[in-house]
């Protein structure tokens, strides 16, 4: 049993993909509160390292966590042909059990809390519409209420404003820094966009060739 929300602590993280090493001796925290933004080059290894730390892929390390992280991808893995709601919904699967999820028999509280969620990252009044008719901005708040839904005390995210034009990625990594603030949620985001990274994040973590550099 653990003390207190230790956020998210990474001790010695390595990974061999293909018979390369793709992550060496990595060392980070996150605390509760923070957002720390994940910079570097294409095939440096940031993907690879938060998939690591969702426990995605085998990695030699420690990695100490409250509970599972929730996870936000670049390209949002919604439902398109479920309401917002629903894809909310389904970060809640580990509670309600798959085959109730499967014939979306949502427990009152669960949909008022994925109402609540919606409500949170400014989509309150959508959740009744289809995600294939959402904007991407739109799409990925769904994403990150769905992470909110799953009350899980980590976020990754891997470039979730990728496909995002600029002022909506401003928007969404905003969103994301008053997530942890105001939640207290450990957020740790890998982007491209360093100027988004220096305004937004409270600390900067750089990799090179599977080794963090603190920026
Ligand atoms: N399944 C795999 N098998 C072998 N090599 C892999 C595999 N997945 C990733 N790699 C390699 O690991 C390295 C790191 O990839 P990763 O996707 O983590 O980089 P990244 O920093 O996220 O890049 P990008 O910014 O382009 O998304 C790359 O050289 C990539 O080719």
């Amino acid at each position: 049993m653990l003390r207190a929300d230790p956020g998210l602590v990474v001790r010695g993280l390595s990974a061999t993909l293909g018979g390369r090493a793709v992550l060496r001796d990595v060392a980070l925290d996150v605390s509760p509160g923070e957002l720390v933004a994940l910079t570097g080059a294409s095939g440096a290894g940031k993907t690879t390292l938060l998939r690591a730390i969702a426990g995605l892929l085998v990695a030699r390390g420690t990695i100490l966590v409250a509970g599972p992280p929730a996870l936000v991808f670049q390209q949002h893995a919604l439902a398109n042909r479920l309401s917002a709601r629903d894809n909310v919904l389904v970060g809640g699967l580990g509670r309600i059990g798959f085959w109730r999820a499967a014939f979306r028999l949502w427990p009152r509280a669960d949909i008022a809390a994925a109402e609540a969620c919606l409500d949170r990252v400014g989509l309150g009044g959508l959740g009744a519409r289809r995600a294939d008719r959402l904007s991407g901005g739109q799409r990925q708040r769904v994403a990150i209420a769905r992470a909110l839904h799953q009350r899980a005390r980590i976020l990754l995210a891997d470039e979730p404003v990728a496909s995002l034009d600029p002022a909506l990625a401003e928007e969404v990594v905003a969103l994301l820094r008053d997530l942890a603030r105001r939640d207290g949620l450990a957020v740790l985001v890998s982007l491209h966009q360093h100027d988004l990274a220096r305004r937004f994040a409270d600390r900067l973590l750089h990799l090179e060739n599977g080794c963090l550099k603190i920026s």
